[in-house]
C-alpha cells in the first residue's frame, strides 16, 4: 500500500481575479484536512521553474477570503510556453515531492497545465479570470466582482453624463469576449452594447441613439468591450453624427481589483474543494467548472476545444429595452 503523504502544489497564473484568494484558501484547507502537504508556488509557472515556493499551513490562508488579487502573486510566464520550461517545472516538482498541482487561471494557464500533465505532473485547473471566456464553465472566478465594479463605475459616469446631457462611451475589459460588456450594459441601461462576438456598424449605433433621442432621451451610455476597442474614436463619431457631446472612458484595471462578491467567494470555495478531491484520487489533466450550477470537470484538451455560445437572447433583450 502507498503510504507516502501526498503533496500538492497550488499556483495562480495569468491575470489576477477577485476570488482567487478564496479558491486558494479552499484548496489549502481542504488538502491539509485530508492529510496532504501543500506547497504555495509563487508567481505562476515562473515560481515553478525557479523554485519560488512556500509550505502552506492552516494559517497561511487566514484573512484572505475577502481580499482581491492573489496572495500567491501571479505572472504571465513566457519560458513556460516552451517544452524546456515545462521540463524545468517538472524537475522542481520531482525535487520538492509535488504529486499534483492546482492551477488557478484562465485558458492560457490551462494550456500550460495540459503540458505539465503530459510531462507527468497531474494538474487540475480552476477557472480564474474576470473575462468568463472559458467554454467548459458557465462561470469563472472573478467575473461577478468585475461586473459589479464596472457597474458601479458606469453608475458614477452616468451621474455626470446626465448632468451634461452627454453620451458616455465606456470601455470594459474582457479580452476577446463580450460577457462583461453585455451584462454591465444591461445593468446600467446602456443604449448600445458593442461586443466582439457580433458585428455592429457605427451607422447602427448612431441610428439607435437618434431613435432614443427622438423619444426624448437626453443622455446616453454606450458600452464597448475591449475586444471591439476604439472607444475614443467611437465617441468622436457619435458626437459628429448626432451633435451630442460625447466622452470616452476606459475603465481598465480597476475591474480586476476589489473585494470578491459573495458569488465569487462561494463558487471559488466549491470549485477549490472539488479540485482537491480530484487530486486526492490521483486524477489530473482536468479542468473544473460549473454547469447548471453544479461543479463538474473535463479533460483539459476537451475543455479547450469547446466553444461558448454568446447569449443572443440576453443581447436581444438589452437591445429592445434600452431607449
Ligand atoms: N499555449 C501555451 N502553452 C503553454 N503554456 C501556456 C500557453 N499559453 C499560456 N501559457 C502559460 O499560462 C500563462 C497564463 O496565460 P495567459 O493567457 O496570459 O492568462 P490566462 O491564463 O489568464 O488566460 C502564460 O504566461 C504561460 O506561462
Ligand atoms: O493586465 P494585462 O496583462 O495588461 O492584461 C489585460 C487582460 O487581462 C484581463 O484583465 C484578464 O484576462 P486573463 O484572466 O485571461 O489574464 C483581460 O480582460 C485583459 O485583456
Ligand atoms: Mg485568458
Amino acid at each position: 500500500m502507498d503510504t507516502k503523504q501526498k503533496t500538492i502544489g497550488i499556483l495562480t497564473s495569468g491575470g489576477d481575479a477577485p476570488g482567487m484568494n478564496a479558491a486558494a484558501r479552499a484548496v489549502v484547507r481542504a488538502a491539509l484536512k485530508k492529510g496532504m502537504r501543500v506547497i504555495g508556488i509563487q508567481r505562476g509557472y515562473n515560481g515553478l521553474i525557479h523554485g519560488e515556493m512556500v509550505e502552506m499551513n492552516m494559517r497561511s490562508v487566514s484573512d484572505i477570503i475577502h481580499r482581491g488579487g492573489t496572495m500567491l502573486y501571479t505572472a504571465r510566464c513566457v519560458e513556460f510556453r516552451e517544452w524546456e520550461g515545462v521540463l524545468k517545472a517538472k524537475k522542481t516538482c520531482e525535487e520538492t515531492g509535488i504529486d499534483g498541482i492546482v492551477v488557478i487561471g484562465g485558458d492560457g494557464s490551462f494550456r500550460g497545465a495540459a503540458d505539465l500533465s503530459k510531462a507527468g505532473v497531474p494538474c487540475v485547473g480552476l477557472p480564474g479570470t474576470i473575462d468568463n471566456d472559458i467554454a467548459c464553465t458557465e462561470y469563472t472566478i472573478g467575473y461577478d466582482t468585475a461586473m459589479n465594479t464596472a457597474m458601479e463605475m458606469v453608475d458614477k459616469i452616468r451621474d455626470t453624463s446626465q448632468s451634461h446631457d452627454r453620451c458616455s462611451v465606456v470601455e470594459v475589459m474582457g479580452r476577446r469576449a463580450g460577457y462583461i460588456a453585455l451584462n454591465t450594459g444591461i445593468a446600467c441601461g446602456a443604449t448600445c452594447i458593442l461586443v466582439p462576438e457580433l458585428e455592429m456598424k457605427m451607422e447602427d449605433v448612431i441610428a439607435k441613439i437618434k431613435e432614443a433621442q427622438s423619444l426624448g432621451k437626453q443622455n446616453f451610455i454606450v458600452l464597448v468591450a475591449e475586444g471591439v476597442g476604439g472607444s475614443n474614436e467611437i465617441a468622436k463619431q457619435i458626437e459628429e453624427a448626432t451633435g451630442i457631446e460625447s466622452r470616452a472612458t476606459v475603465l481598465g484595471h480597476v475591474q480586476r481589483g476589489g473585494n470578491p462578491t459573495v458569488r465569487d467567494r462561494v463558487e471559488a470555495s466549491r470549485m477549490g474543494y472539488y479540485a482537491v478531491e480530484l487530486l486526492e484520487k490521483g486524477i489530473g489533466n482536468r479542468v473544473v467548472g460549473l454547469q447548471k450550477g453544479e461543479v463538474v470537470d473535463f479533460d483539459i484538451q476537451e475543455a479547450l476545444s469547446m466553444k461558448k455560445e454568446f447569449p443572443m437572447d440576453l443581447y436581444k433583450i438589452a437591445n429592445e429595452i434600452s431607449f
